[in-house]
């Protein structure tokens, strides 16, 4: 099965996490996530993020450090997930395509259910 290569920005601000509601539709649907989205080509990590974000949330991450990467296999399909952490951004976050968006303090993030792939991700913020 082919990978697929996702950037995903873990952006944290003061002790809290932007987390948004994946759609019903969407792979993993009506989990929570962290922003991010598909690699485009020849994209680096903060290329992916910062035009992820624009795309979803309208903002521009101003700082983007990588943190971990993860592959994982779903029954469905195999990801890579290369992660980095955005601690400042321009602009003022929005779901742009609808979906619910919580400034979820860090000590709350575990009330929240995300994809399989994520629980390395939370291990480490
Ligand atoms: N954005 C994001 N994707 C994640 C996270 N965790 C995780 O396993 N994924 C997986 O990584 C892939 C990212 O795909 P995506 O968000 O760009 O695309 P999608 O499923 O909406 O599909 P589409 O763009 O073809 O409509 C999905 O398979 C998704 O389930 C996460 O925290 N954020």
């Amino acid at each position: 099965m082919a990978v697929i290569k996702v950037a995903v920005a873990v952006i944290i601000i003061a002790d809290r996490v932007l987390i948004a509601k994946r759609a019903k539709s969407q792979h993993q649907g009506g989990l929570w996530e962290f922003p991010g989205g598909k690699f485009e080509n020849g994209e680096s990590l903060e290329q992916a993020a910062q035009r992820e974000c624009f795309e979803e949330l309208d903002i521009i991450p101003a700082s983007v450090e990588p943190l971990t990467v993860i592959e994982h296999d779903y029954d469905d399909k195999s990801v890579r997930l290369e992660v980095c952490v955005v601690k400042d951004y321009l602009g003022v976050p929005n779901g742009k395509e609808g979906q619910p968006l919580i400034w979820c303090p860090r000590h709350r993030l575990s009330d929240y259910q995300f994809p399989e792939a994520n629980q390395a991700i939370l291990k480490l913020i």
